[in-house]
């Protein structure tokens, strides 16, 4: 399995530090982190999309040369990211039969090529957008709070279908989010970032069960009470 090492990520803006984190994607690992962490920076950083008015220094050693035809990314929001006045079998860029095959991987049928992103729901629209990824040769996939957008059923079931897709693509996943419960059988590795920094990392469930942190532990426990919450 690949894997890639970022050795040193710093973005500031004039003389404020946003981010100075170095650490690895390998198999699947999850960043976490709450709002205005940096996580969002990090992974623009790694598409190379970050606005001109930031300062980047990203250092990363990895085995093939990364550049946006070979990374996957699912964004947050699926309704933002397709064009919505084109119907989706023009912003799907692969033949037909594959097409088919890849909306039945995700659990859609071919009826959805000719609907325009409007007439979809954000549950099958995710479903598109992780369809259109796994059209390209990728060696790497950003995840970017995916089912954010998503009412808790569409989200159980993205997560499900998120799992099994990342079980069989054997290339190495970053998947950003500030709900550990949704990574928690997805992602090996686990990332904690606050203000920028990274605090601890390692084992998803070894961190989960035993967390050295103080912010970590209230990270976890926050999560799992606002699920038991909202059940
Ligand atoms: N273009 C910018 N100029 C200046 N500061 C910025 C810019 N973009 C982001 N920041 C700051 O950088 C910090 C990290 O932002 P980032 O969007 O990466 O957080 P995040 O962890 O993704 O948060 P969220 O979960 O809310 O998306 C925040 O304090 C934010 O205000």
């Amino acid at each position: 399995m690949l894997k890639i090492e970022v050795k040193e990520l710093n973005i500031s803006h004039q003389n404020k530090q946003l981010v100075d984190i170095s650490f690895n994607i390998e198999n699947t690992t999850a960043l976490i982190g709450e709002s205005g962490s940096g996580k969002s920076l990090t992974l623009k950083a790694l598409l190379n999309l970050l606005p001109s008015e930031l300062n980047v220094k990203l250092n990363l050693k990895s085995q093939f040369e990364l550049d946006v035809s070979n990374i996957g990314f699912i964004p947050q929001n699926p309704f933002t990211s397709l064009s919505p006045m084109t119907k989706i079998k023009n912003q799907f860029f692969c033949d037909k039969e594959k097409k088919k095959e890849l909306l039945n991987l995700v659990g859609l049928e071919e009826w959805v090529l000719n609907r325009f992103p409007i007439q979809l729901s954000g549950g099958q629209l995710q479903r598109v957008v992780i369809a259109m990824v796994l059209s390209k040769k990728i060696k790497l996939l950003l995840l970017d709070e995916p089912t954010t957008a998503l009412d808790e059923k569409s989200k159980i079931k993205i997560i499900e279908l998120i799992k099994q897709i990342t079980s069989k693509l054997q290339i190495p996943i970053l998947f950003v989010t500030h709900d550990i419960e949704s990574i928690k059988t997805i992602c090996e590795n686990l990332i904690i970032i606050k203000k920028g920094k990274v605090i601890e990392k390692g084992k998803t469930l070894e961190l989960i069960k035993n967390p050295k942190n103080d912010y970590t532990k209230v990270l976890i426990d926050s999560n799992f009470k606002n699920r038991e919450f909202r059940k």
